[in-house]
């Protein structure tokens, strides 16, 4: 049955829930505190890079609305999502400002309403957040008891930017954090479209989970980096020693792919924020410590293989192809092309850098380096780095030229004169 829906952030999270909540046939109203993109899906178009997003809002337009006011979002609707960013501090620790802030507003509202409401925090949060001071938060400023008054939930999102309508809309599952049975009714019946997969729990064990999974992702990444580069010292293709790997049923080849390490707004982020929590509650997460050390220290190795064949890099051009944090996204948050092209700037090296999406954002933190439109000037510099796998970066003549591939990309290995794979 369609429901009536309000989303708070207009970001990667919220509005392809939002889109794809309509798409299910529910009625949606998204909120954001930047008019530019409460104004931008009101007009039909995405405020983000995200594939198949925007015809997605287009197809449904009659189902979303978009605006400013959360007093009316939240009065015209009965479930709210909270889909708001969740940044780290300056000491790695997980800022809550955004998610408080929304939680002040939507208790205020409550007081005035009189039908139960449920709120849901979609956010990644520490676990304990939402059953402790989000609750605290919404009981004060509303007046009323949660569980009793109004329902609160916890659903956790796993979608990968690039892929983000295709994850939303088939889950491997869904996990629904409620700690009453009325609550955890209403989060499955607004998924029920899509018969997936649902995990129902606490709110505090959904909260884990959602870290779990990132972390155990990103420590897959870190030891195939660390084997790789015990690769490349042996002699050996660690693509080959993962896709064999990989081929135990109980491993999966999901995340070996060996390189310069991960980056993204999540994974570093959550490690980190995993990593303080646990700290706060006496426990330390030696692996996870260790995840992030490998992770910072592997696109540096790409410097030390580019010095093999080009010592002094003072005054040398040196090419840069992919800014983006991973393909199909102009996302550049903890790119690790960020301390590539750092270190190359104070080792007093000329950049020049292309990304079909990402340059715009990249400009921002460095005004100072070169852009190119097309990949194929990147080509003339006296070495090349490639440190995203865009598909386009396959079409490209690399004959005569000096390679060093942080993302394997196969015409490189195959046609540069020189070349050297980060782990292979
Ligand atoms: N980006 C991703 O692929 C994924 C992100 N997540 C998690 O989802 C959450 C959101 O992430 P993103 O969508 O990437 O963040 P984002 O930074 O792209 O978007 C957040 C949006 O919330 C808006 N906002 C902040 N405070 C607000 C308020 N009080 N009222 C209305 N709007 C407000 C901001 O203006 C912004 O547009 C984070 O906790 C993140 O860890 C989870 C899964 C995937
Ligand atoms: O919580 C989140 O925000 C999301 O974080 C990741 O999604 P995302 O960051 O969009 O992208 P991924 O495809 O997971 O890649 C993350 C980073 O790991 C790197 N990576 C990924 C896979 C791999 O095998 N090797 C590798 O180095 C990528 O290049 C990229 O820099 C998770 O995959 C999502 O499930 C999760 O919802």
């Amino acid at each position: 049955m369609s429901k009536s829906l309000s989303i708070i952030g207009c970001g990667y999270v919220g509005c392809v829930t939002g889109t794809c909540f309509a798409d299910m046939g529910h009625e949606v109203t998204l909120v954001d505190i930047d008019p530019s993109r409460v104004y931008s899906i009101n007009e039909g178009h995405s405020p983000i890079y995200e594939s198949g997003l925007e015809d997605l809002i287009k197809e449904n337009r009659k189902r979303i609305c978009a605006t400013t006011d959360l007093r009316t979002a939240v009065n015209n609707t009965d479930i709210t999502f909270i889909a708001v960013g969740t940044p780290s501090n300056v000491d790695g620790s997980i800022n809550l400002t955004y998610v408080f802030n929304a939680c002040k507003e939507i208790g205020e509202i409550l007081r005035e309403k009189d039908s139960f409401h449920v709120i849901i925090v979609k956010s990644t949060v520490f676990p304990g957040t939402t059953d402790t001071q989000v609750r605290q938060i919404l009981e004060e400023h509303s007046g009323k008891k949660a569980g009793i008054d109004f329902g609160l939930g916890a659903n956790p999102e796993f979608l990968r930017e690039g892929n983000a309508v295709q994850d939303f809309l088939s889950p491997d599952r869904v996990v629904i954090g409620a700690d009453d049975p009325r609550t955890a009714n209403v989060i499955r019946d607004i998924y029920a479209p899509l018969n997936p997969q649902i995990f129902t729990t606490s709110i505090r064990t959904a909260e884990i989970i959602k870290y779990t999974s990132n972390a155990f992702l990103a420590t897959k990444i870190s030891f195939a980096n660390e084997i790789g580069n015990l690769c490349k010292t042996l002699g050996v293709d660690s693509k080959d020693v993962f896709d064999g790997v990989g081929m135990d049923s109980r491993i999966s080849p999901a995340f070996f792919r060996t390189g310069i390490g991960f980056g993204g707004s999540c994974f570093p982020k959550d490690v980190c924020a995993l990593l303080s929590g646990a700290r706060d509650c006496g426990e330390k997460l030696n692996v996870l410590n260790a995840v992030i050390a490998t992770n910072e220290a592997q696109p540096l190795r790409l410097l030390g293989l580019l010095k093999r064949h080009l010592p002094n890099l003072k005054g040398k051009t040196i090419g840069i192809l992919g800014l983006a944090f991973k393909p199909d996204t102009d996302d550049i948050r903890e790119s690790r092309a960020i301390p590539v092209v750092s270190s190359l700037c104070s080792e007093g090296a000329e950049v020049i850098a292309y990304d079909p999406a990402a340059m715009d954002n990249f400009r921002h933190i460095f005004p100072h380096i070169t852009y190119t439109s097309s990949a194929s000037s990147v080509l003339e510099a006296d070495a090349v780095l490639i440190l995203t796998e865009w598909k386009e970066f396959e079409y490209l003549d690399y004959s005569g030229k000096i390679v060093i591939d942080g993302r394997r990309i196969e015409a490189a290995r195959n046609h540069a004169t020189i070349y050297e794979g980060v782990c292979w």
